[in-house]
């Protein structure tokens, strides 16, 4: 960096080891070490003092918070791929930079998806459960135990066909499913051609036709509740639903309802409305195995955080250096 000085930076919470060592050489690095959430009035202080604020997913970073940054604050580096706990339109106003750390977690999120895709239909955590639970009540091999729906051969409905559902329709092609999606535009024709995808302009068209529904598209304004109570009852009663986006882009309660009454037969969720809460009707439903609830895990690796780290550190030094960082998030105005 060209800085004489190194800049402030917070950063909200615990990181990898080797990020955290990198950030102390580079910046003059506040660290989060017992990883204990930071409340608002701690983040306003941050905010009065740091020229940069790392924020992650569960931190609230809206417009009442930038409105108090000091005039130093300069940039907000995000370690996360998602950027919906951020006002970027709020920090803009206030001339401050606003970067994410994607593709590090493309693959990993992808990878996840498919494993809740075979998870819910073939009854991976309820089969498990059994021997780790109650082992000595397992009676051995039965041609009518335990059975769950096929995979292979089934239609898979993406919505949201970016770097995630286009890696989500790689690994799906390969189990067998037919890819269906819908997106705001068609991908390019090599990619659809490559993946022998079918677009679906219409939404709810798409929701009636498919077997399982990967939810992979960024929670916005526009994506709120995306899936209503009206389009889940589009579903077929045989149809799953897999969810490791953000959790308020699926009407939670409407999903509930749904699956009680059988009219969508299972899901998978890594996110929920009202993370880290988690609503209790869906751990009952879990319980019943008519869904798989993972604590947000869907991008939790060892390489995949390092990797995010080192964007965050990208972004950090490129922007202080004064150049426009990689990945910059543009506001919806300018
Ligand atoms: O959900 C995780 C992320 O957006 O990085």
């Amino acid at each position: 960096m060209t800085n004489r000085k190194r800049p402030k930076v917070y950063i909200t919470r615990k990181l990898p080891d080797a990020v955290e060592t990198r950030m102390r050489e580079l910046f003059e690095a506040e660290l989060n070490i017992d990883d204990k959430p930071r409340t608002q009035p701690e983040l306003v202080a941050a905010v009065k003092a740091a020229d940069v604020l790392v924020p992650t997913v569960t931190d609230r970073i809206d417009a009442a918070l930038i409105e108090q940054a000091g005039p130093q604050l300069k940039l907000i580096a995000s370690f996360s791929n998602g950027i919906d706990h951020i006002d970027v339109d709020a920090a803009a106003r206030k001339g401050i930079t606003v970067t994410n750390t994607p593709n590090v977690l493309t693959e990993d999120t992808a990878d996840m998806t498919m494993a809740l895709i075979l998870a819910v239909p073939r009854r991976l955590v309820e089969g498990a459960r059994i021997l780790m639970d109650k082992p000595g009540e397992w009676t051995g091999w039965s041609p009518t135990w335990m059975l769950g729906r096929r995979i292979w051969g089934k239609r898979i409905g993406i919505i949201g066909m970016g770097r995630i559902g286009t890696a989500v329709a790689r690994r799906a092609k390969a189990f067998g499913l037919s890819i269906h999606y819908h997106n705001r535009k068609r991908v390019n024709p090599v990619t659809e051609d490559e993946l022998e995808a079918t677009y679906w302009d219409s939404l709810d068209q798409m929701l009636a036709r498919v077997d399982i529904v990967s939810v992979n598209c960024p929670s916005t304004p526009a994506t709120f509740h995306l899936l209503s109570a009206r389009r889940l009852a589009l579903m077929q009663p045989n149809s799953y639903i897999v969810n490791t986006a953000r959790g308020d882009i699926i009407d939670e309660d409407a999903l509930i309802q749904c699956l009680r009454e059988g009219r969508i037969a299972g899901a998978g969720l890594d996110v929920f409305e009202k993370e880290p809460a988690v609503n209790p009707k869906l751990v009952k439903l879990a319980n019943e195995g008519k869904v798989v609830l993972l604590p947000h895990t869907g991008s939790a690796t060892i390489e995949g955080r390092i990797d995010m780290g080192d964007k965050v550190i990208i972004n950090i030094r490129t922007y202080f250096d004064g150049h426009r960082p990689p990945n910059r998030v543009l506001p919806s105005r300018t």
